[in-house]
């Protein structure tokens, strides 16, 4: 280890008991079990579900006061008792409103802090103090320490601690204490997130998502291809920024462009209203029974249309300039006879319909009236000067990759992409050709190069984003085509169906797992390929636990355009000291339902695998840094104090 390096440990460290207690305290840490951790894929906007989840650390937490309380409270007290841990603020006036006196309240309020007591510390038995508070609320450390700490067997200290609570109640802090500690019980029961992509589009709130993740103590994101596209938006690709404009359209969520990340909207209106008219094909999609007025849905069919002529306009300039994506078959506008209102796509011709092409014109289908050129300049401008928008792809960026190697574990949204007899895809880009775990890097650096480069457009990094959107070879997408055009406007649903890579059912087969483990460094006896981004068909008894527990598929469908499909509301994944479990959640309804009657979402758990030794933290990523700086501090003792 160089001198320099040891001259700045040294400046920490001054003294040789200071390099000891620290060496102490990580080799301590190092025997600890290894902390919880959870796994969750395609959010798709859907805040107040995920919220739920996160809140009940996938049934974690009542799991924790069953263990504890299950002897001496009823089952709807159980559940009274969870609900207040998990939505404390909204639970806790729910119940004061239910005493009528000041001493049943009181009791009630000396009863509950003994039980949150009793269930933080039980949480944080695996934990080291110092990690236990930097978990507790900052205004009421030094309480709660005192309180979590109490030994019941010197009962002098009794006075002072029923006198303790007292204060709080006669202060007015026991609400503010309650609430901490709940949130100090949330956060103990899950040690570290994984978001394995999909945060954006289709649900209402992806912003409110990004917002809690922001504020998350522990957490990594593997982008998704609804990730990515918004990514791609910011550093300037104008397809993707149509595309997001579109989806939000399509599912009546044009709020979270304009209200939420204040891009005005005006424009594309105007020239929606100019050239569009009611349209069947582009009306938005109404999942939760929303109520639209008939000119509201007018406005939006309207905006669909002009948004999406915009985005199929600017495909073909980079299919054009990139041969290297090979996606000529997808040039459509230029297939379409607009005489006879038909298209031909794979030497098969189609009849049209709800077409709405007044913009384009037959000679040169893909130019930009100069309207819809200024619309989508203006859009692009106000996109990039987004304040909030910025914050949130900031953080994308931050804590987000394409895939994640963590504890052994592969975690990747989409797919590495394979041939049909399971040798990695090749594609060839600026004139070399990659596959499998090099052609995923390629595809991130271009990624962070086209975000460091908002001002670049046209250039082959924000090209390349939009590829993996869309493309054939690309980690997110996965399939063939991506057939939007088709679904619009042909009625014929063959040409809708995406075919997907030989991945998605290669997958399945555990020497093709233990394979792509091996390509990505990782031991195929133990490690997992984690995966987002398709949804498990439970309802026609698909299986996400697939090649022999290589392969977890987790996206059950947080969505709700998806829940008719997968037949349950989401899966997520736990993986603590003792192995792997797998939850499938069913539909959860509201958090009003859960405050008002206590009935938690149902939720199965499946055990994927038990350790047969409970795990520790040296096993983990965690534990390999602690003993790189317990080297680290062994060579400055050796070199600096002892002599
Ligand atoms: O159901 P929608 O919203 O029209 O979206 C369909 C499109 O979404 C995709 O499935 C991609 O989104 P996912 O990552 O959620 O699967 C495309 O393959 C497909 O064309
Ligand atoms: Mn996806």
């Amino acid at each position: 280890m160089s001198s320099k390096y040891l001259d700045l440990l040294a400046e920490k460290y001054d003294s040789e008991e200071k390099v000891a207690t620290e060496i102490i305290n990580l080799e301590a840490i190092l025997n600890l079990p290894k902390g919880t951790e959870h796994f969750v894929s395609d959010l798709h906007g859907e805040y107040q579900a995920f919220q739920h989840v996160l809140r009940n650390g996938s049934g974690n937490v009542k799991v924790k006061i069953r263990d504890l309380f299950k002897g001496e409270m009823s089952e709807e007290e159980l559940n009274e008792f969870a609900a207040l841990v998990y939505y404390p603020e909204e639970k806790l006036s729910l119940i004061k409103s239910h005493f009528s006196s000041k001493k049943e309240l009181r009791e009630w309020y000396i009863g509950t802090i003994e039980r949150l007591l009793k269930l933080v510390s039980y949480a944080s038995s695996k934990y080291t103090r110092s990690k236990l508070r930097k978990a507790l609320p900052k205004q009421f450390v030094y309480i709660i320490e005192e309180l979590l700490y109490k030994t019941d067997e010197f009962t002098n200290k009794k006075d002072y601690y029923a006198k303790m609570l007292e204060q709080i109640i006669s202060l007015g802090q026991v609400d503010k204490l309650i609430v901490g500690l709940a949130y100090t019980m949330q956060r103990l029961t899950v040690d570290h997130l994984h978001v394995v992509g999909d945060i954006y589009d289709r649900g209402p709130d992806p912003h409110k998502i990004m917002d809690t993740l922001i504020d998350y103590h522990s957490l990594d994101i593997q982008w998704g291809n609804h990730d990515v596209l918004w990514i791609g938006a910011y550093s300037g690709s104008k397809v993707c920024l149509a595309n997001i404009i579109r989806i939000c359209a399509r599912y009546n969520n044009l709020d979270i462009i304009e209200d939420v990340y204040g891009i005005n909207l005006r424009p594309l209106l105007n020239l929606a209203e100019k050239y569009y008219e009611d349209n069947p094909a582009f009306h938005p999609k109404r999942i939760s029974g929303e109520h639209l007025t008939e000119q509201e849905q007018l406005q939006i069919t309207k905006i669909h249309q002009a948004i999406s002529i915009i985005q199929f306009k600017l495909e073909s300039p980079i299919i054009k300039r990139r041969s290297c994506f090979a996606m000529e078959d997808r040039l459509l506008l230029e297939k379409v006879d607009y005489d006879r209102n038909e298209v031909t796509i794979h030497g098969k011709t189609y009849p049209l319909e709800n077409t709405c092409f007044s913009t384009i014109d037959p000679e040169q289908p893909d130019r930009l009236l100069d309207e819809e050129q200024q619309v989508i300049d203006k859009l692009l401008f106000s996109i990039q000067h987004s304040e909030k928008l910025s914050r949130h792809m900031n953080f994308l960026m931050k804590k987000g990759k394409l895939y994640l190697q963590y504890n052994g574990n592969l975690l990747i949204h989409g797919c590495i992409p394979l041939e049909e007899n399971g040798d990695m895809k090749q594609m060839e880009i600026e004139g070399k050709s990659y596959a499998g775990r090099e052609l995923l890097d390629v595809f991130e650096e271009y990624t962070r190069y086209a975000f460091a480069h908002p001002e670049e457009t046209d250039d082959f990094a924000t090209d390349m984003v939009w590829y993996q959107w869309t493309g054939e070879n690309s980690s997110l997408f996965g399939k063939r085509e991506m057939t939007t055009f088709e679904r619009y406007f042909i009625k014929d649903k063959e040409t809708h169906k995406e075919r997907k890579n030989p991945y998605y059912h290669l997958r399945e087969d555990e020497d093709m797992c233990r394979k792509m483990l091996a390509e990505f460094d990782l031991d195929p006896d133990h490690g997992r390929i984690i995966n987002g981004h398709t949804p498990v068909k439970e309802r026609d008894g698909e299986d996400p636990i697939k090649a022999n527990g290589k392969m977890i598929v987790i996206d059950g469908g947080f969505s709700k355009a998806y829940q008719s499909t997968t037949g349950i509301a989401g899966y997520t994944l736990l993986y603590n000291s003792y192995g792997m479990q797998l939850v499938a959640h069913q539909r959860f309804n509201s958090k009003e339902e859960v405050l008002q009657n206590g009935t938690d979402v149902l939720s199965i758990k499946r055990l994927v695998d038990e350790e047969l030794e409970r795990k520790k933290v040296r096993e983990t990523n965690i534990g390999q840094e602690l003993l790189q700086e317990i080297a680290n501090l062994n060579s400055l003792r050796k070199h600096r104090y002892m002599h």
